[in-house]
């Protein structure tokens, strides 16, 4: 008996929630007293994962799979699981994982619990803490199949380093064309910019900023900070900003390890969607913004003064 882990990746190179999910897994595999083994998808360099306690990492190398395909990527994972013996199945709970999880469920016949956040509470029965309610409260659910789909949150367990010499294996997979009725001919990236879905941190931006021209400080300082922008549904529904970039309830979900809120007011379905974010920086004029409760910095003051001035000071310090 195994404990499967999906490790993501782009271009042949890990997301990082590649190593959380690894070590999520080693987490579980401990737990269960089982073997820990990862599946990557033409990845390169498996060996980053010996690092987070892959013991062994079998290598899919496929041109059917060279973008992302959730069929063609489910068949392979329950394939992996058969050949491993896996009755617990660990991917990440990205746009992606979601999409994918759910096909892996059904092709096992597993219980799927998607969102959680923290190592299962107990394997027998097996229980996992989950957000719910957009991220305002937790579940602790029970999987009872013997076969588990454990979807992890991004930015919960953390990344945690569990050096093994671990080994790797090819692994031949059978995709059919069923699998890939649905293939992505052509992906046109965005490029030189981080994205609200990898960013470490977020810089955000509402209808504070009266308009569209006043742009260049936020994204200058996402630029000094290697973050990615992002921006509250009515900026975006003006035509300030590109829907892509429109984060809340109805929009991108965040979990960065930083937020900056600039000139957004914190309506309950803009935190909705940001809340799993673990520091939350706001700069308002207005004291009573509610988004001050959810902070865990507050600037009550004039954005075109203190972004500015924060920009200068962060080039200073990295000069230094
Ligand atoms: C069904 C539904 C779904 C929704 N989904 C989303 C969603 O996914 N995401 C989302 O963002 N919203 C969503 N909304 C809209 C949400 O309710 C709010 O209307 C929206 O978030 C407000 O955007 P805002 O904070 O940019 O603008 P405002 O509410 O206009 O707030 C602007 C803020 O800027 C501050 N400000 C003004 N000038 C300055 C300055 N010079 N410097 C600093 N601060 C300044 C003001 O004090 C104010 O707090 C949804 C609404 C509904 C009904």
């Amino acid at each position: 008996m195994s404990v499967l882990v999906f490790a993501d990746s782009t271009d042949g190179k890990f997301k990082k929630t590649a190593f959380e999910v690894v070590s999520y897994g080693k987490k579980v595999a401990e737990q269960l007293s089982s073997n820990l083994v990862v599946l990557t998808i033409n990845a390169n360099d498996v060996s980053q994962l010996y690092t987070y306690g892959a013991e062994k990492v079998l290598t899919v190398s496929s041109d059917n799979l060279s973008t992302f395909n959730a069929k063609g990527y489910a068949s392979a994972i329950k394939q992996a699981a058969e050949a491993t013996d896996a009755n617990v199945v660990i991917v990440d709970s990205s746009i992606d994982g979601l999409y994918v999880a759910p096909l892996v469920a059904v092709a096992l016949e597993a219980g799927y619990a998607s969102n959680v956040v923290a190592a299962p509470l107990s394997t027998a029965p097996f229980t996992v803490k989950r957000k719910a309610f957009s991220n305002k409260a937790f579940a602790n659910t029970t999987i009872s199949t013997e076969n588990k789909v454990v979807g992890v949150a991004k930015n919960s367990f953390g990344i945690h380093e569990n050096p093994v010499s671990g080994t790797s294996e090819n692994f031949n997979v059978n995709i059919s064309d069923a699998d890939l009725a649905v293939k992505s001919e052509k992906i046109d990236k965005v490029t030189g910019k981080v994205t609200i879905a990898d960013a470490d941190i977020v810089v955000s931006a509402g209808r504070g900023l009266k308009g569209p021209e006043n742009w260049g400080m936020v994204e200058e300082l996402a630029e000094v900070l290697g973050a990615a922008t992002a921006c509250s549904k009515p900026v975006s529904d003006l035509g300030w900003r590109p829907h892509s970039e429109h984060v809340g309830q109805t929009g991108k979900p965040v979990a960065s390890n930083l937020y900056i809120a600039i000139g957004i007011s914190g309506a309950i379905q803009h935190l909705a969607g940001i809340n799993a974010s673990k520091v939350k920086l706001v700069i308002n004029t207005d004291p009573e913004a509610p988004f001050f409760k959810a902070a865990d910095y507050g600037v009550v003051g004039d954005a075109f003064e203190v972004v500015p001035k924060l920009i200068e000071k962060l080039k200073a310090f990295k000069a230094s």
